[in-house]
């Protein structure tokens, strides 16, 4: 095994930052969601580096020792998976483990070179392969940053974090581009958090209001401007004063909408409906949108457009930034009031390796409907039926059989005996190999016939096949 940067500062600083880096995210454990014990493992600089992944001795959080990555996850093999520098790439290769090392969903069998995105389960826990400039591997290895309620590892995030922060301070506009659900209020919250704005934050959902209630809803409106006008109306604007107002769904605004509010924004003064003079205000404007509705061929105006757009953000979609999927989780759950939850393997699969086309919004639904359904056992498929696809079927799930977890170490030295079907279920699995078997279970193949004479399991010939 050759050198490993595991507890230097910044391992890759000295590389140069212009320099790319494979780094390997520890998302989460199924058997803990709550746990958001997220981490990142170094990048390997050098061609033979490498480091390995084994299970913890013990229950602790999971941690580099040495040349290993430990995890408390009793499915992983005490040494798991091995990843090696080689060519300039990572490969990834399984170290003999009894459940085996998949990526994308299929188990390997010979070392594999590991792509940006790529998803990789070692026993009952999920990783993500990430590519990252040298500054963001750094970023990730400290922990990440918070990005509103929650932190990210994600490279993309991080940055828009940073100068999202640093542009808070300013009055300049922030047009946020983004997929529906995937987190464009929190990003404006952030903002408004970061400015020092003592004035609220008030979201308008510009799709919401019926057209001909836009201009008075948003610039308010004077006392009988319009018939049922019967008191005069300050605006949902003005009631920013001092503060944020977040403009969503900015391409539904209506025509004659979107040049009162041109003039608002040039001459920071709102005209309420009925009145003949403006009214002088102070907000900071960030407006939100779905890309394609805002681009050039929308029919949206372009002076409004330029005027929003002082800094563009755009928000990666969830399936591009799973690496955050730990932390996510685990504060979905506690927002749904799960004190602890686990996730079986398949129904792992089916909602962190889908396309989750809703982004955080769907994985809360999925998340807070399950929560209800689990009852005391793990969230399961049945209790994700409406994420409406993406079933073990069409995900072709990698393992049939419910695995069955290596023997504890308190296990091995007390030598507990395990209940009947689960040494069946290791007989059945290593073809009747008595020798394969223990090895399975973590004993020694001797251990494993005084249970076999005990639980009355008839004893095999050594290496024969069982039927
Ligand atoms: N980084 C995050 N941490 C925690 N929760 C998040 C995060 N991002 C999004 N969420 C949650 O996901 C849901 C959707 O987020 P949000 O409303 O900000 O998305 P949006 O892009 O504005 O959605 P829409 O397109 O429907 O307006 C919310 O309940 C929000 O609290």
């Amino acid at each position: 095994m050759g050198h490993l940067l595991a507890n230097t500062e910044d391992p890759i600083e000295e590389a140069g930052s212009s320099q790319t880096a494979g780094v390997l995210v520890f998302v989460l454990r199924y058997e803990d969601l709550r746990a958001a014990d997220s981490g990142v493992l170094p990048p390997l600089t050098q061609d033979g580096d490498g480091f390995e992944i084994g299970r913890a001795p013990e229950v602790r959080p999971p941690a580099f020792e040495e040349t290993r990555f430990l995890l408390p996850d009793r499915f992983v093999s005490r040494l798991h998976a091995r990843v090696v520098r080689r060519g300039g790439r990572d490969l990834l290769e399984d170290a003999g483990s009894r459940l085996g090392t998949f990526v994308r969903g299929e188990r390997i069998h010979a070392p594999v070179p590991l792509a940006d995105g790529d998803l990789v389960e070692i026993g009952q826990s999920l990783f993500v392969y990430r590519i990252v400039d040298a500054t963001s591997a750094v970023r990730m290895i400290r922990g990440g940053l918070t990005f509103g309620p929650t932190r990210s590892l994600c490279p993309e995030i991080m940055r828009l974090a940073l100068d999202l922060g640093q542009l808070a301070r300013t009055v300049e506009p922030i047009l946020l581009l983004a997929e529906t659900g995937a987190g464009k209020e929190i990003a404006a919250r952030y903002v408004h958090e970061k400015s020092g704005r003592a004035g609220p934050f008030v979201a308008i959902d510009c799709g919401a209001i019926p057209e001909h209630l836009v201009e008075g809803e948003l610039f308010g409106h004077r006392r009988g401007a319009f018939s049922g006008a019967h008191e005069e109306r300050k605006g949902r604007i003005r009631s920013a004063e001092g503060g944020t107002v977040f403009l969503d769904e900015i391409g539904n605004l209506p025509g004659s909408a979107q040049a009162s509010l041109l003039r608002a924004i040039q001459e920071r003064e709102v005209t309420p409906v009925g009145a003949d003079q403006g009214q002088k205000v102070d907000v900071r404007w960030i407006a939100a949108t779905n890309a394609d509705v805002f681009s050039e061929t929308s029919g949206f105006r372009a002076d409004l457009r330029a005027r929003l757009a002082g800094y563009v953000a755009e928000l990666p979609p969830l399936r591009e930034r799973r690496e955050d999927l730990g932390f996510l989780v685990a504060h979905l759950l506690g927002r749904a009031g799960a004190e602890r939850a686990s996730i079986t393997p398949t129904a792992a699969r089916a909602l962190f390796g889908g396309d989750l086309p809703g982004n955080v919004r769907e994985l809360e639904r999925a998340l807070g409907t399950a929560v209800v359904l689990m009852g005391d056992g793990p969230i399961d498929l049945p209790h994700l039926s409406a994420l409406r696809a993406r079933t073990a079927r069409e995900k072709k799930a990698p393992s049939v059989e419910p695995p069955v977890p290596e023997a504890s170490d308190e296990e091995r030295r007390n030598k507990k005996r395990p209940p009947k079907e689960t040494i069946e279920a290791a007989l059945f699995r290593s073809k009747g190999s008595q020798g394969e078997a223990a090895r399975q279970l973590g004993v020694h193949e001797r251990q494993l016939a005084r249970w076999m004479d005990a639980l009355g399991i008839p004893r095999l010939r050594k290496g024969s096949a069982g039927g």
